[in-house]
């Protein structure tokens, strides 16, 4: 095996973590009166031995590829949802996990859960894990479910949580605690907080909770309140930048998957038959992309970061055409984002939100359905031809996280209760490159994860189903 020396390269520097405290705000006469050791230290359940607790020293590399062809290496982005941007120093976010102190006594915590948005795999076991990590772990006996989503803070009553009344949640789809959407009002929720009395704030969110969460945390501070706020991120679609998925994508990808096996069966079994499947996503798309990768009987996947057109030379009609005289049959995979531009639709259609303020869709299924049809009968009139169309939509999201996704709900989920005991506010915890950090709210907020174009993951897609590049000449 061959040794490179590392005499002639350097590892660049370590931009140190930054993540915002109680202590930066909070004078210290007031969080002498919280701080404590962290109660797993006589947690006969826990015995903490050496290196157990993780030292504020220890952290995560948001890139972890190195250049060390020459002496002044530069690190490149090793992981989908990392920024493509070099730079001369390389970003780190602090490693989660229990501090040995804490800035909370367990006697007076008291916690709020709540989930807002969309619904995906796995939120039941975030808010089982977290009733059950603060019980269990930190003695915490006051614990809530905030009903509804944001607008439950200001217009419904508290639901406390047990162990007892959560054990089996990870078994079910959806959130109990249920969700919606809209119905953000920033000071009704912070004091609604307040008159609670909720000293521990955990967000399950999506992009658009956590532009909310961001606004609750300011306001937070500026009142400079003793109120620890953290988020766990939750989408479907994936995409949250800089952690390396959502809990509960793994699963959605899994049922996309079924559709996909679905649509093929009906293509192959159907003289010039076509399978059309729709999938979530957006403004990404991962999902029919991850779906794409993984079943292997995809034609064509269009997804939104990627514009195509039909008629013409290099377009769909004509790659189908093609596809068909070859197979006998195509599958064809859309992310619902994809080709909304191309879809006719009226002023009012243009304008229309849902309540949190984001466009509403037209089904791009149904007219892509109804556009191969209308260009079939104009081409082959004589010729047999099936559309069969499926869209799973809710049935990929609404199920119970597989075995994998219920693993990283409670890993995120234990994650966060250490960040917050340990005096840690306005932070969301996540996997980055495989290990569990603790990365600053303001820092997710802004970062988006789009599918990259010019990443390995997009060429296998090409290289797998052939299909066009859509670039007109
Ligand atoms: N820019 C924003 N500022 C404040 N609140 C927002 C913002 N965007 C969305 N929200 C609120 O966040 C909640 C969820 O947003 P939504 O986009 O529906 O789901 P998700 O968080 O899953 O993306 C809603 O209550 C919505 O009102
Ligand atoms: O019908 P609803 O509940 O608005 O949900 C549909 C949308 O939810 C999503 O799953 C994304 O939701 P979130 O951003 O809330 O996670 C999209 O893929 C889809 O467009
Ligand atoms: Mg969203």
């Amino acid at each position: 095996m061959m040794m490179m020396s590392s005499k002639n390269s350097t590892i660049p520097p370590v931009t140190v973590p930054i993540l915002p405290h109680l202590t930066d705000y909070i004078p210290s006469p007031d969080l002498k009166t919280h701080m404590t050791i962290n109660p797993l230290e006589s947690n006969p359940l826990y015995h903490p031995p050496q290196g157990f607790y993780i030292s504020h020293h220890e952290a995560i590399l948001r890139r972890i590829i190195l250049d060390l062809s020459s002496s002044s290496s530069s690190s490149s982005s090793s992981s989908s949802s990392s920024s493509s941007s070099s730079s001369s120093s390389s970003e780190a976010f602090l490693r989660a996990g229990p501090r040995k102190q804490v800035f909370f006594d367990r006697d007076t915590v008291r916690a709020a859960i709540v989930t807002c948005g969309g619904l995906c795999p796995g939120m039941n076991t975030v808010i089982r894990e977290l009733v059950v990590g603060l019980w269990d772990l930190y003695g915490v006996r006051s614990i809530h479910g905030i009903p509804a989503g944001y607008r439950g803070f200001y217009s419904r009553d508290p639901i406390p949580l047990t162990p007892k009344l959560v054990h089996n949640w990870h078994k079910k789809g959806g959130t109990v605690l249920e969700t919606s959407r809209g119905g953000f009002h920033l000071t009704k929720i912070v004091d609604a907080i307040q008159s609670h009395g909720f000293n521990q704030v955990y967000i399950i969110w999506g992009d658009g909770t956590m532009r909310g969460a961001l606004k609750i945390f300011e306001e937070i501070c500026r009142r400079r309140l003793y109120i620890g706020l953290t988020g766990i991120p939750k989408t479907v679609d994936n995409d949250i930048g800089i952690i390396d998925r959502s809990f509960g994508f793994q699963t959605a990808v899994e049922k996309a998957q079924e559709a996909i096996n679905a649509a093929h069966v009906e293509a192959e079994s159907a003289v010039n038959g076509v399978g059309l499947v729709k999938l979530m996503g957006r403004s990404t798309g991962h999902i029919a992309l991850h779906a794409t990768l993984s079943s292997r009987d995809v034609d064509c996947c269009l997804i939104p970061e990627i514009e195509f057109y039909l008629q013409g030379k290099g377009g769909l009609f004509e790659f189908l055409e093609k596809r068909l005289k070859e197979n006998g049959h195509a599958v064809l995979v859309v992310a619902e984002g994809a080709g909304q531009d191309m879809i006719p639709r009226t002023d009012a259609q243009k304008q229309e939100r849902d309540e949190s303020g984001n466009p509403v869709f037209l089904d791009v299924g149904s007219w892509l359905k109804s556009e191969l049809k209308n260009w079939w009968s104009r081409e082959h009139p004589d010729e047999l031809f099936t559309v069969k169309y499926i869209d799973p939509t809710y049935m990929i999201r609404a199920v119970p996280a597989n075995a994998t996704d219920n693993l990283y709900c409670t890993l995120v989920a234990h994650s966060a209760i250490h960040g917050v005991m340990a005096g840690h506010t306005g932070f969301v915890s996540g996997p980055v490159n495989g290990n569990y950090a603790y990365i600053p709210l303001e820092q997710v907020a802004v970062a988006k994860n789009e599918v990259k174009l010019k990443d390995h993951k997009w060429a296998w897609v090409r290289s797998v189903t052939n299909q066009p590049d859509f670039v007109r000449d």
